[in-house]
């Protein structure tokens, strides 16, 4: 379980969000551009600065302005995959895959092997990194982030550089990522696609404040038909059955 309460002010943005998270499955942070998305996943990971708040990761205080915790960025257990896959351009795959695993606290309950095979990347360990296509790249990235023994999972976009195909392939990758290691995921995006795809929870961000927030369900026949979600937004992603109040709490459904 991850639960956040985070006020935020950046320039003339303020974030000020709530909202909590299951502790296995995805939760998909959905909104337009510029709704605080990003802001979000910094809060959690500690690289951006709070001017209140908590955070907690399952039974670990994160944040707690009230009582003045802040738990250093690398202490925190958070695995971060961009959408640029920001691999060390100096090191081969294996070197990448390496880094994290080396500097983890033992016991370590994510095996190499286990994730080379789920991701499908045992060909390319002794690659170097420019010579991976976009999609080896972010399966690379991937496998980087759970190999440091996260206990949350951040994917800021993860298929936002990618082509159609590809990004299918990847959220087959997520899918199995899901079914194999057990972690809560937090998955950032504005493709509704994406969530109809992958999430299991939704928390739906506007200007900064969460406007709805629910699970995804999926319809009979197995058919992963949730629809929104929310509000008309931009009239673009977002459609709802009727007014929705700022942080109301809905169940959601991708159609
Ligand atoms: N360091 C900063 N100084 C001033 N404003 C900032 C700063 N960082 C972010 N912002 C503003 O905060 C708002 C939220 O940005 P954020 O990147 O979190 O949005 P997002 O939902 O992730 O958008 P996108 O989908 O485009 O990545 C934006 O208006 C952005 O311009």
């Amino acid at each position: 379980m991850i639960s956040v309460a985070v006020e935020r002010r950046l320039g003339a943005f303020t974030l000020d969000v709530a909202f909590e998270g299951p502790g296995d499955g995805v939760t998909a942070l959905f909104g337009p551009s510029g709704a605080g998305k990003s802001a979000t996943l910094a809060a959690i990971a500690g690289s951006g600065a709070v001017t209140r708040g908590r955070i907690v990761l399952g039974e670990r205080v994160l944040t707690d302005t009230a009582t003045g915790v802040f738990v250093r960025p690398p202490a925190r257990r958070i695995g971060w995959v961009f959408q640029d896959a920001r691999l060390f351009p100096h090191l081969k795959v294996e070197g990448n895959l390496r880094y994290g695993l080396k500097r983890a606290p033992l016991p370590h309950r994510i095996a190499f092997d286990h994730v080379v095979d789920v991701l499908d990347i045992g060909h390319l360990l002794a690659r170097g990194v420019a010579d991976l296509s976009g999609g080896e790249r972010q399966r690379v990235a991937l496998g980087r982030a759970l190999l440091s023994q996260p206990d949350l999972l951040l994917l800021d976009e993860p298929l936002a550089a990618l082509d159609g195909e590809r990004k299918a392939e990847i959220l087959a990758y997520i899918q199995r990522l899901k079914a194999d290691f057990r972690l809560p995921m937090l998955y950032v995006t504005h493709d509704a696609d994406e969530v109809r795809s992958v999430a299991d929870h939704v928390v739906l961000l506007e200007a900064g404040r969460v406007v709805a927030a629910g699970g995804v369900e999926i319809a009979p026949g197995g058919r992963r038909a949730a629809t929104i979600v929310g509000r008309d937004g931009d009239g673009v992603l977002l459609r709802v059955a009727g007014d929705v109040a700022a942080g109301e709490r809905v169940d959601l459904r991708v159609e």
